[in-house]
């Protein structure tokens, strides 16, 4: 699966992606970096055809993108009074995925959520609302996992045990972009970066080191 974008631009009142250029590989890890109103979630529902934009190409290898991209905001949105495991398998019935209750133990217990899959969302603090959002994306296996600052509120713990799963993911031949502010977790997370700045992308292979990386960053965004 490979993705080019070439030339996109979106206008809202101005114009927030003026010549965003790049290209995405399965099997990576990518971080979107930018400051704040620079475009990221613009970009990422570009990607995932929730919007449309203006001028550009977007070219791919799949049959039906949108089918195969799987947006997660960053602020999602739950049945308050569902469980974790009922929305898994809602969002399964949704996209016409079987799951056994075997193997939907396997994927609360791959995921980390068997403690929590039988209380009610309202109950779940916002990392734990964060888990399940994107538990919920990757039990539909999408070839292209857009995650729009998801990280940010996980204890060091957790953000471990996730940085594994989403690069375990990317190397099933998937692509992962994950949008995020933290630096740390950029470097920590991505193969390559992705840095939106003046509605422009520069994309980088991310051979740094934390602190090349910082300074790299800083000095471009
Ligand atoms: N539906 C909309 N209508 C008009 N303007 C919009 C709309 N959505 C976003 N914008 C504007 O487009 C710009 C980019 O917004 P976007 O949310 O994509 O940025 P972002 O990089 O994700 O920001 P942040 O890091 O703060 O989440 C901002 O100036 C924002 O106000």
């Amino acid at each position: 699966m490979y993705l080019e974008v070439k030339g996109l631009k979106k206008k809202y009142e101005t114009l927030v992606l003026k010549n965003v250029s790049f290209k995405l590989e399965s099997g990576k890890v990518y971080s979107l970096l930018g400051q704040n109103g620079a475009g990221k979630t613009t970009l990422m529902k570009i990607l995932s055809g929730i919007i449309g934009y203006d001028e550009g190409e977007i070219l791919h290898s799949a049959k039906d993108l949108k089918k195969i991209t799987y947006y997660v905001p960053d602020n999602p949105v739950f049945f308050e009074y569902l469980t974790g495991r009922e929305h898994l398998t809602f969002i399964c019935r949704l996209h016409r995925i079987q799951i056994n209750n075997k193997k939907m133990e396997m994927f609360l217990e791959e995921y980390n959520l068997s403690d929590i899959s039988d209380k009610f969302v309202v109950d779940y603090s916002y990392g734990m609302r964060n888990k399940l959002a994107v538990a919920m994306a990757i039990i539909t296996s999408p070839k292209i996992l857009l995650l729009d600052e998801p990280l940010a509120s996980l204890d060091p713990l957790v953000f471990n045990s996730f940085k594994k799963q989403l690069i375990q993911y990317s190397r099933k031949n998937n692509i992962v972009v994950v949008s995020t502010h933290i630096l740390s977790i950029a470097h920590n997370i991505s193969d390559e970066i992705l840095i939106l700045n003046n509605g422009t992308i520069d994309q980088k292979i991310n051979d740094f080191t934390e602190k090349e990386f910082k300074d790299y960053v800083l000095n471009n965004i």
